[in-house]
């Protein structure tokens, strides 16, 4: 799916999206791995940024997506795992960021961040850990683009999902109904699989983010098929 067109779809999929966490790629021949999942149906690419203090985990920065920008159309989901978020949000637009998604824990501006990468042109989302209460994004699900709701808590790849974050992917969807603002994704991220990923589509969300499903298959198509194969609920269920 190209980088234009999949926030205009939101009002119309009968499917998740499903965007690959390029944590669990192989960095040392991350542009293969790209072009394989892009290949085999990915529909976003999701970029893990972790500093060392937001999470005790470090990845990668924009010299990185600047770097894979040039050779693939896929959107770019980049997700903030940073203190003070705010500060990279230039590096990320310049470089070709599609989404820039901070977390609420992260920054107690958030309303600010939010407002200053819409107006550079990225979409805008909000992600909170399992631990945070719905609440606590509830004012920004009037303006964000994007709600990320972890499933692990963030830092490393290959954990298990958490089976109580499916009630907080149900609460935000109805806060976003009873907004007016139904077509708004929720990404959830985090021990994504495809007997997880049905669990949290029925709950509401309508994207997928997958890092060990994926990239741990001999074949990246199985998995992202399988994830695509979801029907997202029909309204008014
Ligand atoms: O944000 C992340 C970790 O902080 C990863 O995107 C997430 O954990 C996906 O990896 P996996 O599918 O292996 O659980």
């Amino acid at each position: 799916m190209k980088r234009d067109e999949s926030f205009a779809l939101f009002a119309q999929i009968d499917r998740p999206l499903v965007a690959p966490s390029l944590l669990s790629a192989d960095f040392a021949r991350l542009l293969e791995d790209v072009r394989d999942v892009e290949a085999k149906g990915a529909d976003w690419l999701h970029w893990d940024v972790m500093d060392g203090h937001f999470v005790p985990n470090l990845t990668f920065g924009p010299p990185v997506v600047k770097a894979l920008r040039r050779h693939t159309d896929l959107f770019f989901d980049v997700h903030l795992m940073v203190e003070a978020p705010q500060r990279l949000l230039e590096a990320f637009r310049d470089v070709g960021a599609d989404a820039f998604t901070l977390h609420i824990e992260a920054d107690p501006h958030a309303h600010r961040a939010i407002k200053a990468a819409q107006s550079m042109g990225m979409k805008a989302g909000i992600s909170l850990n399992p631990s945070t209460p719905c609440e606590a994004i509830r004012p920004l699900l009037h303006e964000v683009d994007l709600v990320l709701v972890m499933s692990v808590n963030p830092g490393f790849g290959g954990q298990a999902f958490i089976p109580w974050v499916k009630d907080k992917v149900a609460r935000i969807r109805k806060m976003l109904v009873e907004l007016g603002r139904p077509h708004v994704p929720i990404s959830v991220d985090g021990g994504i699989n495809a007997e997880t990923g049905r669990e949290v589509v029925e709950a509401g969300a309508t994207v997928l983010v997958a890092g060990t499903y994926v990239f741990g298959a001999k074949d990246r198509g199985e998995p992202i098929a399988a994830l695509k194969s979801i029907p997202l609920p029909r309204e008014g269920k």
